[in-house]
């Protein structure tokens, strides 16, 4: 599915935290937003989830307006927060099961759509758990199939992998980009860690509110005279 964001521009208060942002994502692929912290990238994964209303600009899905047709638009996104949003308490299941049921789906559909996720996160064996007995990896692909149960075509995952160790955090990644491969999901992956994006990827480099960068990263490297991605977001914003 195609997404578009034209000339996004959002403050808090007199704060400008995004400016005149454009771009467009490519259906099927991989993208990373990459930004140091407070770049704005929470903010953009909250206008695109509409959890902030716009204040300039728009965002297209698949064509339609965010603002005209909001509904239809929204139940093409699936969202993975920054912070946990599982309750701990509740098995593995349950917690599918009622995001499932937010979505309006049937007790049997939803069970179905579910144990097929799980089985293929590996993680079928803990549909009982509860997911407090989970590690942080795992909770993390619980959150991530729970996102995917009504069948969206756009993931969205806002620093998936904050405070997982070293070998969740790739696990997760190579996961979620086999995802695309698989099911032909458009993603965009917001993250702070340039050794969580490869040169191959669509980059989308957002410092103080600005895009500086969009395009393929051997591409940007090209433009920048860089060696590598490492080297192009420490020149572009001081970071990595
Ligand atoms: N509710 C708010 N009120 C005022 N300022 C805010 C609010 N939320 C975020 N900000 C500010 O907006 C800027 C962008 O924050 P945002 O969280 O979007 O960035 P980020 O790239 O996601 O960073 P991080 O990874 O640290 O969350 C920061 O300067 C932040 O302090």
């Amino acid at each position: 599915m195609t997404i578009e964001a034209n000339n996004l521009s959002f403050r808090y208060g007199d704060k400008p935290v995004l400016k005149e942002v454009s771009f467009a994502l490519t259906s099927g692929r991989f993208h990373a937003l990459l930004g140091p912290n407070g770049a704005g990238k929470s903010t953009l994964f909250g206008l695109l989830t509409r959890l902030l209303a716009l204040q300039q600009g728009d965002i297209l899905l698949a064509g339609q307006s965010l603002k005209k047709q909001p509904a239809e638009a929204m139940r093409k996104i699936g969202v993975v927060f920054q912070q946990n949003a599982l309750d701990l308490d509740l098995t593995v299941r349950q917690n599918l099961q009622y995001h499932a049921a937010l979505h309006g789906l049937s007790r049997k559909e939803a069970r179905a759509r579910g144990d097929r996720e799980l089985e293929r996160f590996g993680l079928l064996d803990r549909a009982n758990d509860a997911v407090r007995q989970l590690n942080g990896g795992h909770r993390r692909r619980v959150e991530i199939a729970r996102a995917l149960l009504h069948e969206p075509s756009l993931l969205l995952l806002d620093e998936p992998t904050v405070g997982l160790d070293v070998a969740s955090r790739r696990g997760l990644n190579e996961h979620v980009r086999r995802l695309c491969e698989s099911d032909g999901l458009t993603v965009l992956w917001a993250t702070h860690l340039i050794e969580e994006v490869r040169q191959e990827d669509r980059v989308l480099i957002l410092h103080e509110g600005k895009l500086l960068a969009d395009g393929a990263g051997h591409d940007i490297c090209q433009a920048e005279g860089t060696r590598d991605l490492a080297e192009t977001f420490h020149s572009l914003t001081g970071a990595g």
